[in-house]
């Protein structure tokens, strides 16, 4: 897309406006060339009254076939467990050559509950997306318009999605700050395992396992936090319902992660218990090693 003086979209629809939806709304606000039109729609009146409010829409729908009739593009950012249900709401209405989009963060279930619509609806491009950029915050009043700038946006496009819709929808996150990467969705969900699905489940356990603990303990955790403690509470904040479908649907991959995760924790603790200086030394090399390039990645 290099003709800018036409918007990439003339109808770009927000279905589930929360963090991840209402930045990239915020973002169309800020930046025309997006879209003429953005229209929101959620199943929740609180939140479709509060994007309103917001101004970050230029319509604000209740029925999700209403808001994706003249869509060129539909971006469903609910969470993991209802965006093939949503799918199954809009595909009957969209026209021909729309593209349709999904944020989720686990993809491989998503893909196969969504093959019987893609069978149905062959006129529709799906690019399923994933931007790793987030906060621990939910909702229409968490979002902003640099959220996405410099992180990665994942597509894991099915075989026969057509080209130009794959480039659309890239120009799209290239528009909103992101960096592109394609890949399919098994290999996306390995990766996401680890450097998303598995750090939270350590942080939702490690906070349990403090509040677990005798109650003067526990006041002292949370009088006394250093960092180290605090930064595991930040990403332990999160939604309930989405980390809930995202473990669910991620499964086999997160169990994996889980696995290797036990085993190395336990090399690391019979090094502590033998005092094998060199495995406790080189693993924490390891740890400062990997800080070092996400920091000159500029993702840290
Ligand atoms: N939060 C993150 O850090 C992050 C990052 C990348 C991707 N994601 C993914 O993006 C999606 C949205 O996450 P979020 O953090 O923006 O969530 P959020 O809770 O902030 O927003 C989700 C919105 O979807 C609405 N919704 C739920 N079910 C609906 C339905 N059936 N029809 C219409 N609207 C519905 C909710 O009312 C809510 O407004 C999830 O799939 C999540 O896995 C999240
Ligand atoms: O920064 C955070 O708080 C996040 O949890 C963002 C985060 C992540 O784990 O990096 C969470 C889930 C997403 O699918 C992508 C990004």
């Amino acid at each position: 897309m290099t003709d800018q003086t036409v918007p990439l979209f003339d109808t770009l629809v927000i279905i589930g406006p929360g963090l991840i939806g209402s930045s990239i709304l915020r973002r169309g606000m800020d930046d025309r060339r997006i879209a003429r039109r953005l229209v929101a729609c959620d199943i929740s009146p609180e939140v479709r009254a509060r994007v309103a409010e917001l101004g970050i829409a230029d319509v604000v729908e209740t029925d999700p076939a209403t808001a994706a009739r003249d869509a060129d593009c539909v971006i469903i950012c609910v969470p993991v467990g209802a965006i093939a249900m949503v799918a199954a709401q809009v595909m009957p209405v969209m026209k021909k050559g729309a593209i349709l989009s999904e944020v989720g963060s686990v993809k491989v279930t998503v893909m196969e509950a969504m093959q019987p619509l893609l069978a149905r609806y062959p006129d529709i491009a799906f690019v399923p997306a994933h931007p790793m950029a987030g906060t621990e915050f939910s909702g229409p009043d968490a979002g902003f318009a640099t959220l996405f700038e410099d992180r990665w946006c994942l597509l894991t496009p099915p075989e026969h999605t057509p080209e130009p819709a794959i480039t659309r929808i890239t120009a799209l996150w290239k528009m909103m700050g992101a960096r592109v990467r394609c890949m399919s969705v098994d290999h996306h969900d390995r990766v996401c395992a680890i450097v998303s699905h598995l750090p939270h489940l350590l942080a939702f356990t490690i906070c349990g396992t403090a509040d677990d603990l005798a109650d003067e303990t526990r006041s002292e955790v949370l009088d006394f936090a250093a960092s180290g403690f605090r930064d595991f509470t930040r990403i332990a904040a999160s939604d309930p319902t989405m980390w809930r479908d995202i473990f669910l649907n991620n499964r086999e991959a997160l169990l994996d992660m889980l696995d290797r995760f036990i085993a190395d924790a336990q090399e690391m603790g019979n090094a502590i218990r033998t005092g094998n200086e060199d495995v406790i030394v080189s693993r924490i090399q390891r740890g400062r090693a990997i800080r070092r390039s996400l920091i000159e990645n500029r993702q840290a």
